[in-house]
């Protein structure tokens, strides 16, 4: 643990980076078996740069693992009827094995109905209520599970952190990451509190976690003295703030105070450089787990 007062930092683009060696591999033996490839459909709607940047990484990691990237490029004023048609095509695609459809989507697209659409069998997000419900029931395992919570528990199993038994309070109650993440985490035989906008005082609650996971979207809000001694912090945030020296304007800081955590944490992630690598590892994972269903389905 943290005993010079320095908490180990968990280094999530290597353990990233051999996740994706894995899935390489397991992309290299599927197509020997099958002759197939796997395909991931990454839909985009609109010119938002920050959406832009990760669809672009998302596809650039495909390439590299030997996944086919299917690239539909729509602009922002696409109406919800023409994505959903896109939707349909790729369902009936036999090539492609996962559809992800970059968030947010224009103000006039309704969400839920574009996320309902995806076929369960190729929601690699994991984001279609079957799944984040099967992820709720006990037995019930969902098809994907949301990327960017598999990601941090993976974070967890790799850095040798033990869950069961643990007390974990998750920061943050999305759709996408909170929610899934304290599901997740029940489900590993964790105890699990969720604090949120609304929680009062979040802090002592979150005293009493053995494990964090901050994904409240807001800007150094878990501060040092949040942290029990020893605990292990996963950093969710990806916020920009406005930096100067930068080429870009801005630099990316997470919804922990990393300064002042790593002085009391066990072990911490980092911003960038922590969950956000582990979102696209596992995304490949997803892809690559359902092309092989969908080989088996056909054997
Ligand atoms: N349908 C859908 N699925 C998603 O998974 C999804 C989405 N929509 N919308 C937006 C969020 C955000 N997201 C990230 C992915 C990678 C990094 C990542 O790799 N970040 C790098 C830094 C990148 C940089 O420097 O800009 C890092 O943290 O080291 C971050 C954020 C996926 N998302």
């Amino acid at each position: 643990m943290a005993e010079n007062g320095q908490a180990k930092i968990i280094d999530g683009k290597k353990i990233a980076e051999s996740i994706r060696a894995e899935v390489a591999e397991g992309v290299t033996a599927l197509k020997a078996q099958t002759g197939k490839v796997p395909g991931l459909a990454v839909v985009i709607v609109g010119e938002r740069k920050d959406s832009q940047t990760y669809v672009r990484m998302k596809r650039k990691a495909c390439a590299e693992v030997g996944i086919a990237s299917f690239d539909h490029d729509l602009p922002a004023d696409t109406s919800e009827a023409e994505v959903l048609q896109v939707i349909q095509q790729l369902n009936d695609n036999p090539d492609v094995h996962g559809i992800l459809v970059q968030l947010p989507l224009p103000a006039q697209i309704n969400e839920q109905n574009i996320l309902d659409a995806i076929s369960i069998e190729k929601d690699v997000d994991g984001f279609h209520p079957m799944n984040i419900g099967r992820l709720c029931m006990k037995g019930r395992d969902p098809l994907s599970v949301p990327c960017t919570p598999k990601g941090c528990v993976e974070l967890l199993v790799r850095s040798g952190i033990t869950i069961a038994g643990k007390r974990a309070v998750v920061v943050g109650r999305s759709n996408i990451v909170g929610m899934p993440a304290a599901l997740l985490l029940i489900g590993m035989n964790a105890t699990v509190s969720i604090v949120h906008s609304r929680t009062d005082d979040p802090k002592s609650i979150v005293q009493q976690a053995d494990i964090v996971i901050a994904a409240a979207g807001r800007a150094h809000l878990v501060k040092g003295d949040w942290l029990k001694p020893g605990a292990a912090v996963i950093d969710v945030g990806t916020n920009a703030v406005d930096d100067p020296t930068k080429k870009s304007g801005y630099r990316l800081v997470g919804d922990v105070d990393f300064e002042e955590a790593k002085k009391v944490a066990g072990h911490i992630t980092p911003v960038p450089g922590g969950v956000g690598p582990m979102t696209i590892a596992m995304l490949l994972q997803n892809t690559l787990d359902s092309a092989r269903r969908s080989a088996e389905a056909q054997a």
